[in-house]
């Protein structure tokens, strides 16, 4: 089976001048989460959504997935107005637990789209086996959720995201709950599938450091409220990146500066 998934060139994300909204329910004012963000994110990218707590990436993420309705702008994949989730994205969230069914297996949850989608048995075990080398859960296919680590727990929800081959993997803080080693090693397994699937993956955090570990480029989002897109980074390293560098801590001081000149360092 071929790992290299067929990215169309369709799939380019363009977000002009996108706003979000709410209605404070008493004073009826207009309350900004984000307001007039443009972007454009290639096929195949690794975008990073970076900003501090608060400032409105799982909104923005959540607007591409299509589960937050825009208030106003433009959002567009491979020039189709988003207004629903689709099979093209796929979501991680940072906490498994909540994505993975307790009562299904490790392969079960894996092949849980797959056997909705009524793909044959065997192939279904095919793509399952393969996904769950990728993320080295090899081995442990017939484990309950309740079995496993956070880390392992996390490995599944991206294996059966794989599975279904989305060409954009939209990822929400996926590795915040992991203590630092297991974080760690996710993220280089995470950088090393990136690099085979040639996936469009945006990625939202607020760790520099795992922003240069993985992006292509970094977008940083101001403070809210009515958080904008304030500077994009191109990260020039190859990978896998070197976080004891010059060059790489050389980035990171330069990122955390912008962030202590706007923010007073709180990220
Ligand atoms: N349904 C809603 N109604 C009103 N305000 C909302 C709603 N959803 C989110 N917000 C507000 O939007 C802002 C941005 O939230 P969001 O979760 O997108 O930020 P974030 O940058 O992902 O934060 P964190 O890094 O802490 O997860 C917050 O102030 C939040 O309270």
């Amino acid at each position: 089976m071929s790992t290299v998934s067929l990215v169309s060139p369709l799939n380019t994300i363009n977000i002009h001048q996108l706003n979000k909204s709410y209605e404070e329910p008493k004073a009826g004012n207009i309350h900004y989460i984000i307001k007039d963000v443009d972007l454009v994110i290639r096929d195949g990218e690794f975008l990073v959504l970076l900003g501090p707590s608060g400032c409105g990436k799982s909104t923005l993420l959540n607007m591409i997935a299509g589960f937050v309705a825009k208030s106003g702008g433009q959002l567009t994949i491979g020039g189709r107005e988003v207004d629903r989730p689709g099979k093209d994205r796929a979501v991680v969230f940072q906490q498994a637990d909540s994505s993975l069914f307790p009562w299904l297996t490790v392969r079960e949850n894996v092949e849980f789209g797959l056997k909705m989608k009524r793909t044959p048995r065997k192939k279904r075990q095919e793509i399952s086996d393969h996904y769950l080398a990728m993320v080295n859960l090899a081995g442990h296919e017939d484990k309950f959720p309740r079995e496993l680590s956070g880390g392992m727990k996390q490995r599944v929800q991206l294996a059966r995201v794989l599975s279904n081959d989305p060409a954009i993997l939209l990822m929400d803080e996926p590795f915040g709950a992991l203590d630092a080693m297991t974080r760690r090693s996710m993220q280089k397994e995470l950088s090393t599938i990136w690099r085979q699937t040639h996936k469009t993956v945006i990625f939202v955090t607020h760790d520099i450091q795992e922003a240069l570990l993985l992006g292509q480029r970094i977008a940083v989002m101001s403070a809210g409220p009515a958080s904008q897109i304030t500077d994009i980074y191109e990260v020039p390293f190859s990978y896998p990146r070197d976080v004891t560098s010059s060059d790489f801590l050389r980035l990171d001081q330069q990122i955390q500066s912008h962030f202590d000149e706007s923010l007073g360092g709180h990220l």
